[in-house]
């Protein structure tokens, strides 16, 4: 095979190279290179796989797979697209043998876009001509040349829409010779951030913290620097001069968000530092757009991109900079298919790439407060918030002393600061992390619970879309007017709040306020969220009422109060970073208020206020909270002082799924430093109609999980209805 770089010919012309496939395969297959056709490494090709033709990828040379060379089938071709890059096959393989997924399911997430692979019709394109012919001009077509003018050769869209005209006075203006048409691959317009543009002025400490993170830009090696600010510190336009560092460089810059969909003021943020938009990477775009800029990723036309967890996965030939923001949160771990951490692998890309991480965050996790106690990680702070502004004070308020009513929420202070707030002209936040009316419904007659018939969950009512959802498996009715279990008429009583709820008190003591609904239902794409913001910003709405999706990122200047309804909802499921991830939501939703000149004021109502993580929220005391959690895990030998696993058996067929369980039980490993607990029924012991069972496997960091696990399971056949996932460094434990 040839490498790249080389362009020495094989002697012997029936050369055998390794093809991975994006399925969900153990590895590669061997490939005969036709003569005359030039393959290496990362090279896209079309191969026969069964009856079918399937692109894959060159991983290398083949021939050691045994097979009899009359069974090794050629290659179809080589598609005309960028190489692979070698960082993303490295991440590939390194994702495989740490997350014990399948090469090709790992694969599967670097060519997540079909379209890719397929050839594409060209489109047309018009631009100015160079003289214009002698033609009748109205107002529309003036427009449009003037329109055309100023800027690169555009569809007829793009041209309508920014001349506020139909298509037809476009193509109308090409037909009279006035535009010229001109057939072009599609690939998108991917204007370049100016590095240049007059930034901000940075206070002393953000500049000092944006050299040190522009000289690891610099530096063009692996490092890892955790940017540790509070809330409202400035922490996204202190790494923006990082991102401009590395566009000097001329090098690219992926930054990963949780929520990017929603993330409307962080794109604005952007715009205004660099004069145009970044690229942006989630699954509300359309395939299209998709195509053009997995495309455009992968010939370095996009300089900026900006995504969620996915977005690790693409083709990125020169990266320059990573940035992770708000790396402690849960979203950047994949639950399903492959299950990994986009925040521990982008590091590891990073790694792979020779190409320096930031990690921003107000709450870091405990894993990356390690890192840098340890020395693994650098780390600057940014302790103040950002010109006058101040941080919020925080009040705790005793539920089990403030009685509240029958059916409410709202304690009296909290009800009083809202009125005092809203008095005031500012504006206030209601959280409440659950969505729909209430958690759970009853009959009154004879207690029956209303449950999900494929999952063990209670269904949720929703009240606006008259309901009963799943919140796991997505499965909807309408409310029975009758108890299916004792048949009393009209008997359902709803138990606990949900958002809904909560806007129905507010409207009770609050008749006057604008509040508004922010919850997954309402808000789920760029352009709701971003008329939210301006919902918000005008003033239009002046009381929030929002879920988790409300929580982190969002920059109101007005919003003074924050009360957070019920501190204590994620501590009951009581795994291990129950206490961390409450203070890391309670602390960010807390940051919300105050952010610009205004005092702000944080009240949360909790059942548990002498509890660690309430005593530490109010006082602030983060660093102290970290160490006592952190202490408390070294003890227990968990996670990040010990390596944690699960497995998860599932299947429709409940004895099979027993019985299977019951045999890797009696081959569990035993030996020193390991420990195997279960198999116990998951939480989510019913879950799509599947029924799971858990492992949970604990061992010394001495000890390699990886080596340890597959030895384990190889040693009992799993049939075929059967499923085993693995979970290496769970965070989730349903
Ligand atoms: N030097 C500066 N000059 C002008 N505006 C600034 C400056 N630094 C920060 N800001 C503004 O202050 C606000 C808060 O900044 P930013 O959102 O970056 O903070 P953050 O640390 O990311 O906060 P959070 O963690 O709460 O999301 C933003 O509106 C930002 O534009
Ligand atoms: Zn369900």
């Amino acid at each position: 095979m040839k490498s790249q770089a080389s362009t020495d010919l094989f002697a012997n012309d029936s050369q055998l190279v390794k093809v991975l496939l994006p399925l969900p395969l153990a590895g590669p297959y061997d490939y005969r290179v036709p003569p005359g056709m030039d393959v290496w490494p990362g090279r896209f090709v079309r191969v026969p796989f069964g009856p079918r033709r399937l692109v894959g990828v060159v991983w290398g040379e083949g021939g050691d797979s045994g097979l009899e060379a009359s069974r090794i089938k050629d290659l179809d071709s080589v598609l005309p697209l960028p190489d692979l890059p070698q960082a993303n096959r490295d991440l590939v393989d390194w994702i495989s043998a740490y997350c014990l997924a399948p090469q090709g399911a790992v694969l599967r997430m670097a060519m997540s876009v079909p379209a890719v692979f397929e050839p594409v019709k060209p489109i047309t394109l018009y631009e100015p001509m160079e003289e214009l012919p002698d033609i009748r001009l109205t107002a529309a077509r003036k427009r449009v040349l003037t329109v055309a003018a100023d800027g690169p050769a555009r569809p007829a869209s793009d041209l309508a829409r920014d001349a506020g005209v139909s298509t037809g006075v476009v193509t109308g203006l090409a037909d009279a010779g006035a535009l010229k048409r001109i057939s072009v691959a599609p690939g998108g317009y991917w204007p370049q951030p100016d590095p240049d543009l007059p930034g901000p002025g940075l206070s002393e400490l953000q500049s000092k913290a944006a050299l040190e993170m522009a000289e690891h830009v610099k530096a063009r090696d692996f490092s890892v620097t955790l940017l540790d600010g509070v809330t409202g510190s400035g922490k996204t336009e202190v790494y923006f001069e990082a991102v401009a560092e590395s566009l000097r460089q001329g090098r690219q810059v992926v930054v990963l968000l949780p929520e990017i969909a929603l993330s409307t003021q962080w794109l604005s943020r952007f715009e205004r530092r660099f004069g145009v938009a970044p690229a942006v990477w989630h699954s509300d775009l359309t395939q299209s757009k998709r195509r053009d800029s997995w495309k455009a990723v992968a010939e370095g036309k996009i300089q900026v991109l900006v995504g969620a967890r996915s977005a690790l996965h693409l083709p990125f030939p020169d990266l320059g900079l990573i940035v992770i923001d708000e790396e402690h949160d849960q979203s950047f771990k994949q639950e399903e298919g492959v299950i990994y951490n986009a925040r521990d692998m982008g590091i590891v890309r990073g790694r792979l790439a020779q190409c320096p991480v930031i990690l921003a965050s107000a709450t870091p996790s405990l894993e990356t407060v390690v890192n840098v106690r340890e020395g693994r990680f650098h780390k600057l702070e940014l302790p103040e918030r950002h010109g006058v502004a101040e941080l919020p004070t925080i009040e705790l308020v005793d539920i089990l002393k403030n009685s509240l009513g029958r059916q409410r929420w709202i304690s009296p202070p909290l009800e009083t600061a809202l009125k005092e707030t809203l008095a005031r002209g500012e504006q206030a936040l209601l959280f409440l992390n659950r969505r729909g009316y209430a958690p759970l419904t009853l009959c009154d007659g004879c207690g029956h619970r209303l449950e999900c018939p494929n999952c063990s969950a209670w269904l949720v009512e929703h009240r606006f879309s008259k309901r009963l959802e799943c919140h796991h498996c997505g499965y909807a009715t309408r409310k029975p007017d009758d108890c299916p279990e004792c048949g009393a008429h009209d008997s359902f009583r709803a138990c606990g709040p949900g958002v809904e709820r909560l806007a129905e008190e507010v409207e009770l003591i609050l008749p006057e306020a604008r509040a508004e609904l922010v919850t997954s239902d309402n808000i789920y794409g760029p352009a709701a969220a971003s008329a939210f913001v301006d919902r918000v910003t005008s003033g239009e709405t002046n009381l929030i009422i929002g879920t988790q999706i409300v929580a982190k990122g969002y920059h109101f200047p007005k919003l003074t109060l924050v009360g957070v309804v019920d501190a204590d909802l994620g501590l009951a499921g009581g795994d291990l970073r129950a206490a961390e991830r409450t203070y890391q939501l309670l602390h960010q939703v807390a940051g919300r208020a105050g952010r610009e000149g205004h005092k702000g004021r944080v009240l949360i109502q909790s059942a548990n206020v002498d509890s660690p993580v309430m005593e530490a929220l109010a006082k602030g005391d983060r660093d102290g909270f970290l160490e006592a959690e952190s202490n408390m895990r070294e003890l227990s030998r968990m996670p990040p002082f010990g390596r944690l696993a699960a497995l998860i058996i599932s299947g429709m067929d409940e004895v099979a799924v027993d019985r299977f369980c019951g045999e890797l039980a009696r081959k569990a490993p035993r030996m020193d430093g390991v420990l195997v607990l279960g198999p116990a029924p998951a939480p989510m012991a019913l879950l799509r109609g599947r029924h799971r069972r858990r492992f949970l496997i604990k061992a010394d960091k001495r000890i390699s999980l990886q080596k340890l696990i597959p030895q384990w399971l190889n040693q009992v056949k799993e049939p075929s209805s059967v499923r085993t996932q693995i979970d290496i460094d769970p965070v989730s434990f349903m």
